[in-house]
């Protein structure tokens, strides 16, 4: 559990706000934020990579709640983003244009456009086609871009296969043998400003070893791209740091840290910039949810939450386990359950066959580690609700995401 979650006369809190209280207000399910979680993360992760002097771009994908990046922007960070839409979110939540990179594969001609015109600090560039489509927009706009190529180092995250993203064969980063092209035209080019070399290996990457492979790597090619009169001053490590999902397996800020700075020693004047995402906000949120129903069957009874995949989608995309805990902590017999969601897909399940406190029907429960990719990705699949978003902080909470009603969905629809 996160340090702010605890139980106070047998119910769960978040600091000092009980889960069921907030439940008799915004109703079940909802996701429920720690601002102070996010601060501890924030702070353990700008320490640990001050032997880097990295700078901090947050990766907006994770959790793109305005009020969770006027966190960030309070804290000073920046922004990873990957749509024009997550760019306005982080200039809204205050992050500097300067602080923003724009990264992904499909940026559009209008999003690099609303990029080109906010002023952004670098375009994180995935192909040539790309490069080529951001260059003759420059020179429409009258305007330079900064840019860094992302490549495709060919080193395996050793995570889930549809989070992986720096293998061969995979649509991310430009492969190396087309990076002498890339930086040749980026040469030629009077509107494009080199800046340096992007990766990102992958999500949830649990042990230092990859890291260490790509910064070696980067660290050779560096040299060699250096020595051919290309002036790579900047270095994206991207992010991808697991975090505990209650199997004991994380990565830590500080080790990580020391293993690039390791593996990049030698190489001089480099700016280094990562990208966190899950590791800042994962841990700090919990989807609260009611056991609508006990069904009870062979071999073990089902507990039917009144939370879905359509609302937390890691264990049916994934096969992802989140920690789950009573809201009510009693002196109670364990029974074996699984935990299933009322959606009509057999994947609609957050646990098989695990060990549990007994737990009623009317009752509520709080998946743990879903302040990454919960919200973010959630969907109205079923013509379900949005679940709404609260962030407790300084012992008061607050609604920071109403609840999207299934009708406010059907409205959208009334078009002639
Ligand atoms: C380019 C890029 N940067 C950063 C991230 C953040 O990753 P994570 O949330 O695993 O830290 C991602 C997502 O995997 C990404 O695609
Ligand atoms: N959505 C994924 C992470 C993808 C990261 C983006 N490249 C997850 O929940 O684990």
């Amino acid at each position: 559990m996160n340090n702010t979650l605890h139980y106070t006369n047998q119910q769960l809190h978040m600091e000092s706000v009980s889960l069921d209280s907030i439940a008799e207000q915004v109703s079940t399910p909802f996701y429920c934020y720690s601002r102070a979680v996010i601060e501890q993360q924030i702070s353990a992760c700008k320490n640990a990579f001050k032997v880097l002097d990295a700078t901090l771009h947050y990766a907006v994908k994770a959790n793109s709640n305005l009020a969770v990046l006027r966190i960030m922007a309070g804290a000073g960070l920046g922004a990873d983003v990957v749509s024009a839409g997550e760019m306005e979110r982080a200039l809204m939540a205050g992050i500097a244009a300067e602080k923003i990179i724009f990264s992904g594969v499909g940026k559009r001609k209008a999003e690099m456009l609303a990029a080109l015109e906010a002023g952004i600090a670098q375009f994180n560039l995935e192909s040539i086609s790309e490069l080529k489509v951001l260059m003759v927009l420059c020179e429409q706009q009258k305007k330079r871009a900064g840019v860094s190529v992302r490549i495709n180092p060919d080193v395996d995250g050793k995570t889930h296969r549809h989070i992986t993203t720096g293998v061969k064969g995979s649509k991310f980063g430009i492969p190396m043998e087309q990076l002498s092209q890339a930086l040749g035209l980026i040469a030629q080019s009077d509107h494009l400003t080199l800046r340096g070399l992007a990766v990102h290996i992958g999500s949830q990457i649990v042990t230092t070893e990859p890291y260490r492979a790509v910064c070696e790597r980067l660290r050779d090619w560096i040299i060699d791209l250096r020595g051919q009169g290309h002036a790579i001053q900047h270095l994206d490590l991207g992010g991808g740091f697991g975090i505990d999902y209650g199997d004991g397996q994380v990565l830590s800020f500080e080790n990580v840290a020391q293993v690039m700075r390791q593996a990049l020693q030698g190489v001089k004047d480099l700016k280094i910039a990562i990208e966190p995402g899950r590791s800042l906000v994962g841990d700090a949120g919990v989807l609260v949810s009611e056991v609508i129903y006990r069904k009870e069957v062979e071999p073990v009874p089902f507990l039917i939450l009144d939370a879905g995949m359509n609302d937390l989608m890691r264990p049916a995309l994934y096969q992802a386990s989140h920690s789950l805990v009573p809201l009510i902590s009693m002196e109670r017999g364990h029974e074996t359950v699984s935990v299933v969601g009322p959606i009509c897909e057999s994947s609609d399940s957050f646990h098989k066959e695990i060990s549990l406190p007994r737990i009623e029907e009317g009752e509520r429960i709080a998946l743990l580690q879903a302040g990454a990719y919960g919200a973010v990705m959630a969907s109205g699949y079923n013509s379900r609700d949005i679940i709404p978003e609260v962030l407790v902080d300084s012992g008061e909470y607050a609604l920071v995401r109403r609840r999207i009603n299934h009708r406010d969905l059907l409205e959208l629809e009334q078009v002639s």
